[in-house]
């Protein structure tokens, strides 16, 4: 909004037909009081009719469409008893009329006694008159505010959000504008009740009145001209509306002015006005028998010209139009409804029902104008206000004849009804008439029923039978047998298959792939000594399928030392315990722990064996390293082993190395430099290592010679509390200094004497005995040399070794190296050409080698050796 409106205007709102003549009314007060200001009128098209909109244009300078803003959650609505305010939000559409400086709003249930021009002057932003029911708040029948955006998306989002304490625009607003508002005085917005009036006050301020505002749902044009008459307050505000109307519409004044039509549409929707003239048409959707209905949104639908029915409505050309007589000249019917407190369900919502005058006078909570009876036309004037004849109507058993007759009536010239003089008034009104809600397009009903209301409901009764009660002589057994046995015997023969079922299992395809060796047949449970392990080969040839089969099976004897020392989710240690729990006795056999507990590919003994050797490998490489970190004296590790052996120290049972058995926590490695004790599990074939057998107890540690739980140390290894680092690396230093030296010098490699000895012995340990910067690993530092002991097997270098090495060279030049002191870059290569070959073997370990860093720490993760050709076998196969 570039431009800012300069005009100003009261600004009315008119959301359906049945407030016409609240809106004219209110123009024509405005007008009549001398305002100077023009006035528009904001209307949602879909539910105000042309006619209607026609009557406004001659009144209003501004007649404005707004989309209408219904409240989705109107909950709140019902709090107040007034569910047809769900689209009182549309108000809120005032804001985006920027192109007015200032708006006075004014509900279309107002009359203005004088035009309050005066409040558009007023520098607030927004004003309003305190609320009868709460004075903290404010009322929003009377609104002065100046229209801007930022306002206008504020208000929409909340409305949008249902935010408001009453479902309506007053609740919203009145949150929105809570601490902001400009407090106008009562005489602004003043709103009679005929139930409390504060008489003294009335007659003080009677003549500072600026406006009446005739909330609720009984509306002076509702109520009638009846409720004019009489001496309180509420009845002389009452005549002031009725006053005003009068003075415009009154057929005395068409009388008296017969060139001054009064527009019919205006009378009817006013108590005791209509004279009708012409047919009107309403839609009709329902059987008689339902009566939930009304009319919201019913718009005046003059036959002629039926031409704007068809454009404005065109759901409404799915149903049949009725013409029905009028049976009351008013349109509006309070009647008690939304009283949820009562289940008057076939009697409550009978909106189209035409009440009397008399009976709405004693409902606090009277129907809403929107729910008016259905538009008639055939009744002449002589039928006006014939209430018995209503009733005789509503009792008589007439009403589907008559409907029928107005069917076919309206079949015939529904769309284009003869004249008057043509028509034959109708004998009986039609009461059962109902409109159709096109819940696509329409907001429900407002004063329909909650949903699910018809559903069907049972009231019990209180017994009032004096006869004490007699139990029967017996009650039906409870049902048996509600569970499922588990059988007491095992199938017959466990080992046979079941009988195929599908047709797949007949027609099973050949195995394609055989295993080199075939299966041995389960072994025989033994008789009670069978608690002793068996050799894992013996037992691990089982087939799976036979494999768990037997496992069901209780033997007759046995120890129950295999099921009980299990925990229940360990796995199970293999195949020799398991046949162990087997031949456990009978009465013993849980049948939970004697379902297998491992994958079928455990017992295929090929590759049981594959992971045996590459497990041992690399634990033995794990073990070394481990060792080495220790002590940094390979030598002191492992004892004898060898690279061949399948034994080995520290090596864990053969039975630990399923693929499935994944280490536990204790059993994965901790990360710090000095080893820490690792469990390993307890029971199963050992492998005799290169430790202390005799003490081998299934655990192992370093240093510590080991209690019960821990495995001795190795031989050599200090115990940890002896752990000197410091200490520790000199020795190293030292070790490793003269053991080059006994290759170097003693060993024969060189053509040295002894006269240079001494002082080359000086000058290698200057010699940084750390490996070389990164990108310089292939040039050893000539101090290096491979740990003795057992040789380690993996890592394995990527490429394999030659004779030519870089080592090799610089070992096979070192005396030269060792007399140039240069450094070992420039030299390795220098010296590769000349000198003998050196005899040393290469180093089967090229890693970092004892001389950690600060800090780093053991390799937590075995790196893979690369497959042997005899592993690529079976990979690769
Ligand atoms: O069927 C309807 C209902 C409302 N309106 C328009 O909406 C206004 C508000 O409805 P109204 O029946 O006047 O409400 P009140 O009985 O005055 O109830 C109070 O609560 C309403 C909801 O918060 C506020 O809009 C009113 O200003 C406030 O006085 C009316 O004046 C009309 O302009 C229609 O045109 N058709
Ligand atoms: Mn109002």
């Amino acid at each position: 909004m570039a431009v800012q409106g300069v005009e100003d205007v009261y600004a009315s709102l008119l959301l359906t037909d049945t407030y016409l003549p609240g809106a004219l009314v209110l123009a024509h007060s405005l007008r009549d009081a001398g305002t100077t200001k023009k006035l528009a009128i904001l209307v949602t098209l879909d539910t105000v009719s042309v006619d209607v909109l026609t009557q406004l244009k001659a009144v209003y300078d501004y007649v404005i469409p707004v989309g209408r803003i219904q409240n989705e959650h109107p909950a709140n609505l019902d709090l107040m008893n007034r569910p047809d305010l769900h689209s009182a939000f549309t108000k809120i559409n005032l804001w985006r009329q920027t192109q007015f400086r200032k708006i006075v709003y004014v509900d279309a249930d107002i009359v203005a006694y004088r035009a309050p021009d005066e409040l558009f002057d007023l520098p607030h932003a927004f004003s309003a008159a305190p609320d009868i029911g709460w004075p903290d708040l404010f009322n929003t029948g009377l609104m002065v505010l100046a229209p801007n955006m930022g306002d206008y998306y504020a208000l929409l989002a909340m409305a949008q959000r249902g935010i408001s304490f009453d479902g309506a625009d007053q609740g919203l607003l009145n949150m929105y504008f809570k601490n902001s508002f400009n407090r106008l005085s009562f005489s602004y917005n003043v709103t009679p009740s005929a139930h409390y009036q504060y008489v003294p006050a009335y007659q003080h301020f009677q003549s500072s009145i600026n406006m009446v505002h005739f909330i609720g749902p009984e509306k002076p044009w509702i109520q009638g001209r009846e409720k004019a008459t009489g001496s309180l307050p509420f009845h002389q505000m009452f005549g002031r509306w009725w006053a005003v109307y009068d003075r415009h519409y009154r057929k005395e004044t068409e009388l008296s002015h017969p060139e001054q039509q009064v527009p019919e549409i205006v009378q009817y929707f006013v108590k005791g006005e209509y004279q009708p003239t012409v047919r009107y048409v309403v839609p009709v959707g329902e059987p008689p028998s339902d009566q939930s209905g009304n009319f919201y949104g019913q718009q005046y639908q003059p036959a002629p010209p039926p031409s704007h029915v068809d454009m404005q409505y065109p759901q409404q050309q799915h149903h049949s139009h009725q013409s029905y007589p009028l049976p009351e000249q008013h349109p509006h019917h309070p009647h008690q409804h939304h009283d949820h407190q009562h289940s008057h369900q076939q009697h409550d919502h009978h909106h189209h029902h035409h009440h009397h005058q008399h009976h709405h006078e004693s409902h606090q909570h009277s129907h809403h104008p929107h729910s008016q009876p259905p538009l008639h036309s055939t009744e002449p004037s002589s039928h006006s206000a014939s209430h018995p004849s209503v009733s005789s109507g509503l009792q008589g058993g007439t009403h589907t004849e008559a409907r029928k007759d107005q069917a076919s009536d309206h079949q015939q010239w529904g769309s284009q009804p003869p004249s008057q003089s043509e028509q034959k008034p109708e004998p009986q009104p039609q009461p059962d008439m109902k409109p159709s809600w096109d819940a696509q397009r329409q907001p429900p009903p407002p004063d329909s029923k909650p949903e699910a209301m018809n559903f069907p409901q049972t009231h019990y009764a209180m017994s009032s039978d004096p006869a004490p009660f007699v139990p029967p002589e017996r009650y039906p057994s409870p049902p048996k047998n509600m569970w499922y046995e588990v059988p007491k015997q095992p199938p017959a023969n466990p080992k046979e298959k079941p009988k195929p079922l599908f047709p797949w299992e007949t027609n099973q395809p050949r195995p394609t792939r055989v295993f080199a060796h075939p299966f041995e047949p389960e072994p025989e449970p033994e008789p009670p000594a069978a608690a002793e392990p068996v050799p894992a080969a013996s037992g691990g040839d089982n087939t799976p399928w036979t494999g768990s089969q037997t496992q069901i099976e209780p033997t007759p004897s046995g120890g129950p030392a295999a099921q009980t020392s299990e925990p229940p989710h360990t796995p199970p240690a293999g195949p020799a315990s398991r046949t162990a729990l087997s031949a456990a006795p009978a009465t013993m056999v849980d049948i939970w722990s004697s379902f297998p507990r491992t994958n079928a590919w455990d017992n295929v003994p090929e590759i049981n064996r594959y992971v045996d050797r590459t497990l041992q490998k690399h634990r033995r490489t794990r073990s070394r390293n481990l060792a080495l970190a220790g002590n940094g004296n390979a030598k002191s590790a492992g004892g004898g082993g060898d690279e061949g052996a399948p034994e080995f120290g520290f090596f864990t049972p053969r039975r630990g190395s399923k693929v499935t058995d994944f280490p536990s926590e204790d059993d994965r490695p901790s990360l710090p430099v000095t080893p820490a004790p690792i469990r390993r599990p307890r029971g199963g074939r050992r492998v005799a290592g290169g430790g202390r057998p005799g003490e081998d107890d299934g655990y192992f540690n370093y240093g510590e010679g080991g209690g019960e739980q821990l495995l001795t140390g190795a031989e050599g290894v200090p115990g940890q509390a002896d752990w000197d680092p410091a200490a520790q690396l000199r020795k190293l230093a030292k070790e490793q200094s003269e053991l080059l030296f006994q290759r170097l010098g003693g060993g024969g490699g060189g053509g040295e004497g002894d006269d240079g000895h001494r002082e080359e012995e000086q000058q290698r340990r200057e010699i940084p005995s750390r490996p070389l910067p990164f990108g310089s690993e292939d040039a050893r530092s000539p101090t290096y040399v491979a740990p003795v002991g057992p040789p380690v097997v993996s890592p394995k270098p990527v490429k394999p070794h030659t004779g030519a090495s870089p080592v090799n060279r610089i070992l096979a030049a070192a005396p030269e190296i060792m007399r140039s002191q240069e450094p070992a870059t420039t030299t390795a290569t220098a010296t590769v050409s000349q000198g003998p070959v050196n005899p040393i073997s290469p180093p089967s370990y090229q890693g970092p080698g004892p001389a950690f860093e600060k800090g780093e720490d053991i390799p937590t993760f075995e790196t893979p050796a690369l497959p042997t050709e005899e592993e690529r076998d079976v990979l690769e196969t």
